[in-house]
Formats: structure tokens, sequence, C-alpha cells
């Protein structure tokens, strides 16, 4: 496999044929390097198609099925400049959704489904306030030394009937531009996946000196790019009750402000939410 963009953006690129989580790789990777004397480079990729063991949010199972979708993991070297670091996932999904909003056509919107997911949509969806189908699952995990692991599982030329889940869906099965790509180790699905990890990084690069530079104006991209904000959504309280509200905004720190039909406002953070509809 060749990334010729990416590998020109970044200081290092390193390719496994198979590895059991990128993120766990990358992390320990980190660690035997930083004992040694010789810390990993911001910006150090690691990647493969074929993920046997990859973990979501809340430590679910991440499914990678081989070559037909990428797990790829970003070392993120401080990224806490300007906004603080609960940011991040918001900002890595903004850059993502970027990068993959170009291989559609007009009518599908790709963006983040709060807190750590991008969502494809199409105008059926957006009228009915529905946050579409997942192309992307985010998982950032902050190391001791205050570096990040930015995990990313794109799903790409999955095709329809083996989608992971009924919300799941990928490049290929939602329509997109895959430039006539059929696995990722064809020449064109090596292309897709170079071309698409440099627009992503590329992008995540500018949000990061954006958020340093102008937080006001990062947070306002990562609004922007939100699939939730005006939606219904379940709140989950503590003790077994539930309240249904409408996504309002993004507060200071990144969490999602609802508005309650009864009036008033809760601010409420990943892992009390689901989405209605
Ligand atoms: N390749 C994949 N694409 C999409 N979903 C996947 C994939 N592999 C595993 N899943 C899992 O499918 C489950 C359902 O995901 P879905 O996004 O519909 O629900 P969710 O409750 O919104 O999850 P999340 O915690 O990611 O927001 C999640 O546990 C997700 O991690
Ligand atoms: O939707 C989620 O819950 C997040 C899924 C994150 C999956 C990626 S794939 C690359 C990296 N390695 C992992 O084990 N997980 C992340």
């Amino acid at each position: 496999m060749e990334f010729t963009r990416t590998s020109e953006l970044l200081p290092r690129v390193l390719w496994r044929e198979s590895s059991p989580s990128t993120n766990a790789e990358l992390r320990e990777l980190v660690r035997e390097r930083a004992a040694a004397g010789e810390p990993l480079p911001d910006g150090t990729l690691l990647l493969t198609s074929d993920q046997t063991a990859g973990r979501g949010r809340l430590d679910r199972g991440w499914v990678t099925p081989p070559g037909q979708s990428i797990a790829a993991s970003l070392l993120v070297r401080g990224a806490g400049a300007g906004l603080p670091l609960s940011w991040l996932p918001l900002l890595v999904g903004a850059a993502m959704s970027s990068a993959l909003q170009s291989r559609f056509g007009e009518g599908m919107r790709v963006g983040v489904k709060w807190p750590n997911d991008v969502h494809v949509r199409d105008e059926e969806d957006a009228i009915a306030g529905r946050p579409g189908l997942k192309l992307c699952g985010i998982l950032c995990e902050l190391l001791p030394d205050g570096s990040v692991i930015v995990g990313t599982g794109i799903n790409l030329l999955i095709p329809d009937f083996e989608l992971p889940t009924g919300r799941a869906t990928s490049l290929l099965a939602a329509g997109a531009d895959v430039g006539g790509a059929e696995t990722v180790f064809d020449p064109a699905g090596n292309a897709l996946i170079d071309e698409v990890l440099a627009d992503y990084v590329t992008a995540l690069r500018q949000l990061l000196a954006l958020a340093a530079e102008n937080p006001a104006a990062a947070r306002a991209r990562a609004a922007r790019n939100s699939l939730t904000l005006g939606t219904e959504v379940r709140v989950h309280l503590p003790g077994d009750e539930i309240v249904d509200g409408r996504a309002r905004e993004l507060a200071s720190d990144g969490s999602l402000v609802v508005d309650l039909p009864t009036g008033g406002q809760l601010t409420v953070s990943a892992g009390d939410v689901e989405h209605l509809r």
C-alpha cells in the first residue's frame, strides 16, 4: 500500500496488514518509544484494513470488514490550545465530514452526530429531523503525557448487504464517488484511502490552528457541522428518569444544551443522550 499524499503531510505513516486495535497499538508504541527516549512525533498515523478487536465508545465493539473499511489512529500532540480537549472529537468529526462530503452529490449532507459519529443524511432524513446513517466512528483517547490518540473507523466499501448494523452505511452503500474501487487493495481503493486520509488530515490541521487562533470561530464550525442541533433527543437522567427535548447548542466545553418542553434547559454530556426517530 502506498499513501503518497498522506505521507507528504505526516512524519510517519505505519500500515499494518492486521492490528487488534490501531488505537491500542499506537498507544503501546507511544509508551515504548517514550521509554526508549525517542518519542513518537506528532502526526504519527497507524492504519489497517483488518482490525480484529476494535473498540468504540462505551467499550462497544467496532467492526472493520477487511478490505472494505479502514481503521486509522493519529497521534495528536498539543491539541488543547484555544479550546478544551473535550472539543477534540467534534473538531475531528468536522474535519472528517469535510473530507467525506466532497465525495457525495447534491442532497446528501455529511456531518457530526453529537458527540462522536460522522453520519450522512439525505433530504428525507433532514426534513424528518433524523441523523441519517453512520459513515465513521471516532474515539479520542487521552494519554498520560497529554497527547491524544485520535481513532477513526471509516466505512469505505462495505456493500449494503454486509453493513454491520441497520444504522451503519459506507461511502459505497450511500452512493458516494469511490473512484470505481471494489476493495481497498485495488489501485482505486488504495487511492481512495490516500485521498480521504490526506483530506482529513489537512482539514484537521486547519481546524486545530483555527481553534488556537480563534476559538469562537472553531466552535461555530463545529456547530455548523452538527446534524444533532435542532433535532429531538432523549436524555437519560440519574435515577432512570427520561426526558425528551430539542438539541439547542454546544456549551463552552462541547456538551449539548437541550431545550426542555416544559421550559428551561439541560446541559448534558455523552452517554446520557440518544437521538429520537
Ligand atoms: N463499522 C461500523 N459502523 C457503524 N457502526 C458500527 C460499526 N462497527 C460497530 N458498530 C457499532 O454499532 C453500534 C450502533 O451504533 P449507532 O451509531 O447506531 O448507535 P449509537 O448508540 O448512536 O452509538 P454511538 O455510541 O457510536 O453513538 C455501536 O455500538 C457501534 O459502535
Ligand atoms: O463509534 C464509536 O463508538 C467509535 C468507534 C471508533 C473506532 C476506531 S477504528 C480505529 C480506532 N481503533 C479502535 O479500536 N477504535 C478506533
